[in-house]
């Protein structure tokens, strides 16, 4: 019963939560049979606010006194090498956002001695700068543990991933290689879209999940209502959630074992140890010093330093340099078996040549490759352009490092009249694009120039062909209009949960939104859960914002893609000069052009340059000027020398500069700088 109704939830869409799911058989994730030590542990749980709450940090200050001993890649490897593939377990921490996970994975690194608990280890996992900055994990990253139990070595591959909607397709690809996941919910928060979509997905592929309520310390903690909702809305057991203070370490020693007993290991059917090397590339990253690294899921056989190892899909043959495990940073092994998820070097610094999802195998062998993982999809676009002077090749060569961390980012070369040759970036989301943005405003500062974002617009022609346009300057106007017989822009479908209060708001920032078929749920917690369809351009215009705002920061938002729907859409040009700056160009639903217009014709304006002439900017959509600014020419004053009474002079002086401007402006073609396209674009 409970697979034919799995496999019925296998790509559930958020609409399954206003009928199907809720009103199905209850579903009770298979773990709790095989929960031989529930009792044990949940005899020893500490709950908040109990005798032995008070002196709850004991924990800590035992982990601190007796720290388990950090390895050196000696013992590493010899413990791991004993280690039989029934005692793998690799899974993921999935949760909304903020909700704890890069916290737990720190106690859970200090407790198998990975780290050193007598430090203060905040947000290992995190390693980017971008992500220690804004406090958001962004990259998935993967490390292994060891951990005894009842006299076993264990092998751990935990997953912490990102919980942001943007970076969804980081979690599904960590996915692949997880048997399990830890479903994280903030005790005083409860609840949220994004656990209820990163659930969706766990569920969907199957992952043996284990639900624990963090931040129980908090006196706004509401372990009770958490519970409830964890029960009502998955149908998980009560009696199998495990209660924690990530930050404090209470209750997270007893995550351990529970990893054990109720996640299983990696199939045995899947893994082969005796087969030869099938490895499949998970992640890939760049280093200064040793080039390109990959993170491999070894699904078959073994790999060691110095195999000769070929890409299945592109061909290309390499010899390994180095192979082991994020411990959790780089330890070499003498070599990676089956289950393993480790990193393997392999002394190329290209980082066009590795292809996320392909799959490695000795050269000489006839293994066929591994499915590979599904392609990311665009909502958002960006041009990128070098600014003035800049070296266009090694721009190139720079930004294709940072591709290779971020397989996600969709890159292609573009050209534009006013910006000469750039790239055109596509990106899972808003937030992906603006941390994509800042990782390149780090490297790159006032050398690159990032136009508006855009998202991708479906015409369909008379002749029944159709395009999508993700440059806004290709978007069809004027005379090609007449070939065109439909119009259409993408939509997400959202999913919001907020305070019941705000409701009214919610739906009048959707409703300003062109927001339509919504459908609202009162939860018993005092939660409105609320789908609607957004079109994507009004999601990346801030909507997330816009809905903390009218909620008090109290909403949350988590969306999927709601497919194409029809629209009143035009493009809207920036002239200056007569003349069109194609890097400005924009697509806009009929109901903004007019405001658009005028904003950006005024902001423009504050850009550009005095110049000896006149300077005319304005906003045409559909053939129509909608908006116009002029700045006056510089004026020189040309009768400074003159003596006051001679009026005849002074008229043919005047006449004679005014006679010069309108030469002037007839052949001035104006040349505006990058720093006014920059500041132009910047929106904050
Ligand atoms: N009081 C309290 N705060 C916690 C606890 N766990 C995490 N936090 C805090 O919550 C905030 C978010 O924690 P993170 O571990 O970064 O959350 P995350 O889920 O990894 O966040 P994303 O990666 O951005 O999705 C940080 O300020 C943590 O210090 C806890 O148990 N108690």
């Amino acid at each position: 019963m409970i697979n034919v109704v799995r496999s019925q939830l296998r790509g559930l869409r958020y609409s399954n939560l206003f009928n199907g799911f809720r009103n199905s058989t209850r579903i009770r994730i298979g773990i709790r049979n095989n929960c031989t030590i529930r009792d044990g542990i949940e005899d020893s749980l500490i709950t908040p606010h109990s005798d032995e709450y008070k002196g709850y940090l004991k924990y800590n200050v035992d982990n601190k006194n007796n720290p388990t001993p950090i390895l050196d890649n000696n013992e590493l490897y010899e413990r791991i090498n004993k280690i039989p593939l029934k005692n793998y377990r690799n899974f993921i921490i999935v949760a909304h956002v903020d909700h704890g996970k890069s916290t737990l994975s720190d106690r859970l690194l200090e407790l198998t001695g990975v780290v050193n608990p007598t430090v203060d280890n905040k947000q290992v996992l995190d390693k980017l700068d971008v992500e220690r900055e804004r406090g958001i994990t962004v990259k998935a990253q993967t490390v292994s543990m060891i951990y005894n139990y009842k006299g076993e070595d264990y092998m751990f591959h935990l997953v912490d991933s990102p919980g942001h909607v943007d970076f969804r397709l980081e979690v599904v690809r960590s996915y692949a290689s997880c048997q399990g996941a830890l479903l994280l919910v903030d005790a005083s928060e409860g609840i949220k879209a994004q656990t209820v979509a990163n659930f969706y997905i766990a569920y969907s592929m199957n992952l043996h999940l284990i639900p624990i309520i963090n931040k129980i310390d908090l006196d706004t903690a509401d372990i009770n209502r958490a519970e409830e909702q964890i029960e009502e809305t998955f149908e998980l057991f009560r009696d199998d959630i495990v209660h924690v203070s990530a930050k404090t370490g209470l209750n997270v020693k007893y995550i351990l074992p529970k990893i054990i007993e109720n996640i299983p290991p990696p199939n045995e059917d899947k893994y082969h140890r005796e087969k030869p090397l099938r490895a499949q590339i998970v992640d890939s990253w760049y280093d200064s010093y040793v080039g390109v690294i990959m993170l491999v899921n070894v699904v078959d056989g073994k790999i060691k330093k110095g195999d000769k190892v070929e890409f299945c899909q592109s061909g290309e043959k390499y010899d390994i340099k180095e192979v082991g495990i994020m411990y959790p940073d780089r330890r070499e092994l003498p070599e990676l078996v089956a289950g393993q998820v480790a990193y393997v070097i392999p002394g190329f610094k290209d980082a066009n040549k590795v292809s996320v999802g392909d799959t490695l195998r000795k050269v000489g062998s006839k293994v066929e490759a591994l499915a590979g993982f599904e392609e990311p999809k665009p909502m958002v676009f960006v041009g990128a352009f070098p600014a003035d002077g800049t070296d266009f090749k090694k721009m190139e060569e720079s930004l294709q490092h940072l591709f290779l961390n971020d397989r996600s980012v969709v890159f292609q070369r573009t050209t534009s009249n006013a910006l000469g040759q750039g790239w055109k970036l596509g990106f899972l989301g808003s937030l992906h694009s603006s941390i994509f943005k800042e990782r390149l405003e780090k490297e790159h500062g006032k050398n690159l120039i990032i136009t508006a974002p855009t998202v991708p617009y479906k015409v369909k022609f008379k002749d029944g062909s159709e395009k999508i346009i993700i440059n806004p300057d290709e978007f069809p106007d004027g005379t090609k209009k007449s070939q065109v017989i439909e119009l259409s822009e993408p939509y997400v479908e959202a999913l919001m949960t907020f305070p019941k209060e705000y409701t009214g708001a919610v739906m009048t920032l959707c409703e300003n939104n062109r927001g339509m078929n919504n459908e609202l749920q009162y939860l018993s917690n005092g939660q409105t859960l609320m789908k609607c369809l957004i079109p994507t351009a009004h999601l990346i215009d801030d909507f997330v914002g816009k809905l903390k705002g009218v909620t008090r920061g109290y909403a949350s938002l988590d969306y999927e893609d709601g497919g194409y729907y029809l629209s009143d859409i035009y493009k809207m040009e920036l002239l200056v000069n007569g003349e069109n700056i194609d890097a400005l160009s924009t697509v806009l639903h009929k109901s903004q052009i007019e405001k658009c217009g005028r904003e950006f014709v005024s902001r423009l304006k504050n850009f550009l340059r005095i110049e000896q002439f006149e300077v005319i900017i304005q906003a045409r959509a559909n053939g129509r000027i909608i908006a116009r600014e002029t700045i006056k020419a510089r004026r020189k004053d040309v009768l400074a020398k003159l003596h006051a009474s001679d009026i005849s002079r002074r008229k043919k002086l005047l006449a004679k500069q005014k006679a010069g401007k309108s030469q002037l402006q007839s052949v001035g073609r104006v040349a505006i700088k990058g720093e006014a396209f920059q500041a132009f674009l910047r929106r904050d």
